[in-house]
């Protein structure tokens, strides 16, 4: 019997995993973008360890971030994630969800871009607040307007998240499609650096 053709689907993970080698694959862009749960299926389809910043500073402080914010402040928070992004980003591959100010942050951004391969997932205001609103658990959303407050945020980070290697823009589509155009991202930009 002859062997079963590659679907379209297996290629394009194939061809994905084989662009990524040992380069790690980096999520960055505002709350609500859907970093940690497009994440979690790019890093399936890769086949490679998934790891959430967050979930890993939840683990190490036995905290939660909005414990965390509330105990310490965000300047410490801020210094336990770049901490903790150093260490995720030492070797590859895996991909790496961050959190929304991760990559806002100098020292942490300078650990991204050496780490890997870093993917904005751009959203508009709409579909972000459509996300976030939903969960009370950002502690940076606790304001009088926090849908104002996610417009200044996205005012000051976009031109900053615009550094990443790859843009995506994360829309409202199914969790899988935003996955696959990760991946296909991915693909474009391997095609492009060995064409050049
Ligand atoms: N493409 C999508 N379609 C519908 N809901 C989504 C999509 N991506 C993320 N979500 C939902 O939006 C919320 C925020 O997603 P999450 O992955 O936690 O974002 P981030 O890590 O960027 O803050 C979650 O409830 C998640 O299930
Ligand atoms: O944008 C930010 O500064 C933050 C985003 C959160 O992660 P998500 O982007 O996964 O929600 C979390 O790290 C923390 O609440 C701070
Ligand atoms: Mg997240």
């Amino acid at each position: 019997m002859s062997e079963p053709l590659l679907t379209v689907a297996d290629s394009l993970k194939d061809r994905a995993r084989a662009a990524l080698g040992s380069r790690n694959l980096i999520l960055v862009g505002l709350m609500g973008a859907g970093k940690s749960s497009v994440g979690r299926i790019v890093a399936s389809q890769l086949g490679i360890p998934f790891i959430d910043s967050d979930h890993e500073i939840e683990r190490v402080s036995r905290m939660t971030i909005a414990e965390l914010f509330a105990a310490y402040g965000e300047d410490e928070f801020r210094a336990l994630e770049t901490r903790v992004m150093k260490r995720l980003l030492k070797s590859g591959p895996r991909v790496v969800s961050t959190g929304g100010g991760a990559f806002v942050n100098e020292r942490t951004r300078r650990h991204i871009k050496r780490g890997g391969l870093s993917v904005w997932l751009k959203a508009d205001l709409d579909v972000l607040w459509e996300r976030v609103n939903k969960r009370d658990t950002r502690p940076l959303l606790k304001t009088e307007n926090p849908k104002q407050t996610l417009e200044s945020l996205m005012n000051a980070r976009y031109p900053i998240y615009a550094q990443a290697d790859l843009t995506v823009i994360s829309r409202d589509v199914r969790k899988e499609i935003m996955a696959d155009e990760v991946l296909t991202a991915v693909i474009e930009a391997q095609k492009e650096s060995t064409a050049s």
